[in-house]
């Protein structure tokens, strides 16, 4: 199993801080500084299979999905909205919703917020530091995690809970982790959720009635969904050719709602080839993760992607992870599964493959099938 995630040879540069941690000295990507760097440190740079080509990648024209005929009911507008979710799902499961009903506002301040977080001084954003194996807090290109292949960008990911009584989880944690001063900051994320959380619902409508089982079987599944909220920040880098922002991957969550600032680095691979997903500020990137490609018996894809780097300037997006709550089946409903479509995936729970991509496994474009294999092998 690939398990370049557990740390071998930590990095030395001196643009990596020292960091003095719980007893623990853990070293720090500074971007302040490194931004600036021509030298690359090597722990940044990616292997030849793998590094963006120098040439920009085409645009990928994706599949608009226009919600705003879909909220109004009409049964034409539903048919063709599910038709083409399900005509897309089963090619690359990547496309753009518009229309959604998310206050303009609502974006424009989470990712304004993005930028207040981000521009703290390294000290004071260290007081939500992720600990190595968990999935929450503030991460610099993961350095105390991953010794080879670090991404070029800091992350701050926190917790969703779509429970009821949970309704201020990600204010509390903003407060309790950053001091009270970080409450407003802690609500804009606490409402942005809400919204994506709400807005995943209306999709996994759709994704029943394109898949033909019935419109509220995924929606109900995800009610009380137990998400990830992720603050993605990518600095600009002085050779951007050499590395990645976010590694070819697919997500092991079950939808991805993104929403990318004004500058472009967002890449799928289509066709054997990677192509780039341009920024609208109207609109949300939506994917298919391994997840609910599970959930569908693998007729729904997640597909391979990843973010590059430019040496111009900062990029920032706000990615949504919808997750189904932790310890619930993940399971195919009967109607997918039949002699011509059997079983592809074993039953998991969402905790144990959040406990295989954190611990065990870093993942890329093979996370779901070495997971399967892994579940397999451990129940035999
Ligand atoms: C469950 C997860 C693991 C990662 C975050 C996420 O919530 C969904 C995507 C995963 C990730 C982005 C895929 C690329 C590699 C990774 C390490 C990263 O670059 O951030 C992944 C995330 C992780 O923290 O393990
Ligand atoms: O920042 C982006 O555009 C994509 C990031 C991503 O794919 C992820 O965080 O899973
Ligand atoms: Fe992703």
């Amino acid at each position: 199993m690939a398990i370049d995630c557990i740390i071998k040879n930590p990095p030395t540069m001196s643009s990596l801080k020292e960091h003095k941690e719980d007893q623990q000295k853990s070293l720090v990507f500074d971007a302040l500084v490194l931004q600036h760097e021509t030298n690359m440190p090597q722990q940044f740079i990616w292997p030849d299979h793998e590094k963006p080509n120098s040439q920009k990648s085409k645009e990928l024209e994706v599949p608009m999905l226009d919600l705003g005929d879909f909220l109004t009911g009409h049964s034409d507008s539903v048919k063709k909205a599910s038709r083409l979710i399900g005509e897309v799902c089963e090619n690359h499961g990547f496309f753009l919703v518009v229309n959604h009903g998310v206050d303009a506002n609502l974006i424009s301040d989470a990712q304004r917020y993005l930028d207040l977080f981000f521009e703290l001084p390294l000290l004071e954003k260290q007081r939500a530091q992720r600990k190595v194996g968990e999935s929450c807090g503030y991460a610099s290109s993961f350095t105390g995690r991953f010794s080879s292949k670090l991404p070029w960008k800091e992350t701050l990911s926190f917790q969703f809970s779509a429970e009821k009584n949970s309704s201020s989880v990600v204010k509390d944690y903003f407060t309790n982790t950053m001091g009270e001063e970080f409450e407003r900051l802690g609500k804009v994320y606490q409402d942005y959720c809400n919204a994506m959380s709400k807005l995943s619902l209306v999709i996994m409508e759709l994704l029943g009635m394109s898949l033909g089982v019935s419109r509220g079987h995924f929606k109900e599944f995800f009610e009380d969904n137990n998400s990830i909220m992720r603050l993605n920040y990518y600095p600009p880098c002085q050779k951007p050719d050499l590395t990645l922002g976010t590694g070819p991957h697919c997500d092991p969550t079950s939808l991805t709602i993104l929403h990318q600032d004004n500058v472009s680095g967002l890449e799928v691979f289509v066709d054997n080839e990677w192509r780039s997903i341009a920024p609208n500020p109207n609109a949300f990137v939506v994917n298919i993760g391994d997840t609910f490609m599970a959930l569908s018996n693998g007729r729904y894809k997640s597909c391979l992607h990843r973010a590059v780097v430019n040496n111009k300037s900062p990029r920032k997006s706000l990615a949504f992870f919808l997750c189904p709550k932790r310890e619930k089946l993940v399971s195919p409903p009967q109607e997918l599964v039949d002699e011509n479509n059997p079983r592809i995936y074993p039953d998991f729970t969402w905790s144990t493959f959040l406990e295989f991509t954190q611990k065990h496994y870093r993942a890329d474009m093979n996370t779901l099938q070495v997971f399967s294999n892994w579940v397999r092998q451990k129940t035999s």
